[in-house]
């Protein structure tokens, strides 16, 4: 990793307001620049980000790491609203946004649980976790619309978890459907969204849908990156 894409983290993480203390901390920027490293060096083999994306690493930390730690603030706000620990990250790809948010909020988390069906990437995702050396990450190799007893077993725990994700899935009836089936009412669920204006329209299907209540849609600026990015917030009201 070259002392630039460090230093470029370091500058973009202490650009976005409201990122807990450790953030910006030594033992942050070396856990997130040595997964930037190690994506960058094995996506060619597992194919997880787009070649463009991939091309180098100052790009994979701008669209990809700092794209996710930009919605932490938001995450960890309904975290604290729904007295939960604990995260499930859906069709978490290669840890995004779930590795990001996991050590920007190493200690306030119990559980940040990286869900993912495709064999390839849970390989990759079980290799980065263990040296990250944040005890909070686990994988589940499964489907997050047919969760088996592991998720289940998360589920019962405690309060309902924060559900993320990022380029998981459309907001359709169909999905909303499967998302109020696995989790339980009181869950809230933060989207990573592109363009404000399309996140809009995704809110507008949230509230004609039954059984699940808009929270909010921001746009988020993420450092160094001139495409508009946003986050939607909703909560499931009654599961199905
Ligand atoms: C476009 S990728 C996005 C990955 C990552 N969240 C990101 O933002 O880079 C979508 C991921 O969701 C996974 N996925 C899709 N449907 C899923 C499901 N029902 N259960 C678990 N994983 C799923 C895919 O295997 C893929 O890794």
């Amino acid at each position: 990793m070259t002392e630039s894409v460090e230093d470029l983290l370091a500058r973009g993480l202490a650009a976005i307001p409201g990122l807990p203390e450790q953030g910006d901390s030594r033992r942050t920027l070396e856990q997130l620049s040595w997964y930037l490293q190690e994506l960058y060096r094995l996506n060619p083999l597992f194919g997880l980000i787009s070649r463009e994306d991939a091309a180098d690493p100052e790009m994979l930390a701008i669209r990809h790491v700092l794209d996710s730690a930009a919605g932490v603030p938001r995450v960890r706000d309904a975290l604290d609203q729904g007295g939960s620990r604990v995260v499930c990250d859906l069709g978490s790809g290669a840890g995004l946004p779930g590795i990001p948010l996991a050590v920007l909020l190493e200690g306030l988390l119990d559980r940040c649980c990286l869900v993912e069906r495709r064999e390839r990437r849970v390989r990759f995702l079980r290799g980065v976790i263990a040296p990250l050396g944040v005890p909070a990450l686990e994988v589940l190799q499964a489907d997050a619309e047919r969760p088996g007893p592991a998720l289940e077993a998360l589920l019962g725990e405690g309060p309902p978890p924060v559900v993320v994700f990022r380029a998981y899935q459309q907001t359709t009836p169909e999905t909303l459907k499967g998302l109020v089936r696995v989790f339980p009412a009181g869950t809230t669920v933060v989207a990573w969204k592109g363009r404000l204006e399309t996140a809009r329209e995704d809110a507008r299907v949230i509230q004609a849908f039954p059984g699940t209540v808009l929270e909010e849609v921001q746009g988020v600026s993420v450092p160094f990156l001139e495409r508009e990015r946003s986050l939607l917030v909703f909560r499931i009201e009654s599961s199905g």
